[in-house]
């Protein structure tokens, strides 16, 4: 079955959408309350790899930045609040759009419903003495109950 991350465009297209999504994080108001305007070299690449390996590429961000535990790290003490938890989703799904991921309508649901639980997860762990630890392995997102889309 084709993985999202395949139907997606590969690693060309998750890697456009990383830097465009990043790009988006730094210029918004709502989001540069958290990220900061002045941007890092690294997040980009570190969100490319990451969704790699949860839309069902190769384990980059296992191999590379140390796994689904290093990922909470990432987030701890950062107090992420509602808006930006939401608007975080919004602005990964234009992002989608801006990068030229395909518009199929279970595609996006698949990627909304994505963002959606893990961006609650960072919520969570971005809270003042969470719980940052895991022994979990980076998930896997796949197409759900609902399966692919007729065409893929
Ligand atoms: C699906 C949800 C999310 C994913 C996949 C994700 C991914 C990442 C990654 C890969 C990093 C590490 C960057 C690096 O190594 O340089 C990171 C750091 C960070 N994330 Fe997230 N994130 C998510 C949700 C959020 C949300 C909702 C917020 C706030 C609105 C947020 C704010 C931050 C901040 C402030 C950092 C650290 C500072 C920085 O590198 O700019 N993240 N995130």
């Amino acid at each position: 079955m084709t993985t999202l991350y395949d139907y997606a465009g590969g690693r060309d297209a998750i890697v456009r959408l990383a830097e465009i999504h990043y790009g988006r994080c730094l210029t918004d108001p709502v989001l540069s309350q958290v990220f900061g305007t002045q941007g890092s070299a690294t997040h980009a690449g570190h969100l490319a790899d990451w969704l790699t390996e949860v839309f069902g590429g190769p384990k980059l961000y296992t191999e590379r930045h140390g796994g689904h535990e290093a990922l909470l790290r990432h987030h701890a003490n950062r107090s992420i609040a509602e808006p930006q938890r939401a608007r975080f989703v919004a602005v990964f799904l234009e992002s989608c759009d801006a990068a030229g991921l395909p518009a199929e309508p279970r595609f996006r649901e698949r990627l909304r419903e994505y963002l959606e639980w893990g961006t609650a997860i960072a919520l969570d762990v971005s809270q003042p003495g969470a719980d940052v630890t895991s022994d979990d392995p980076v998930p896997v997102w796949d197409w759900g109950p609902a399966g692919p889309p007729p065409r893929a």
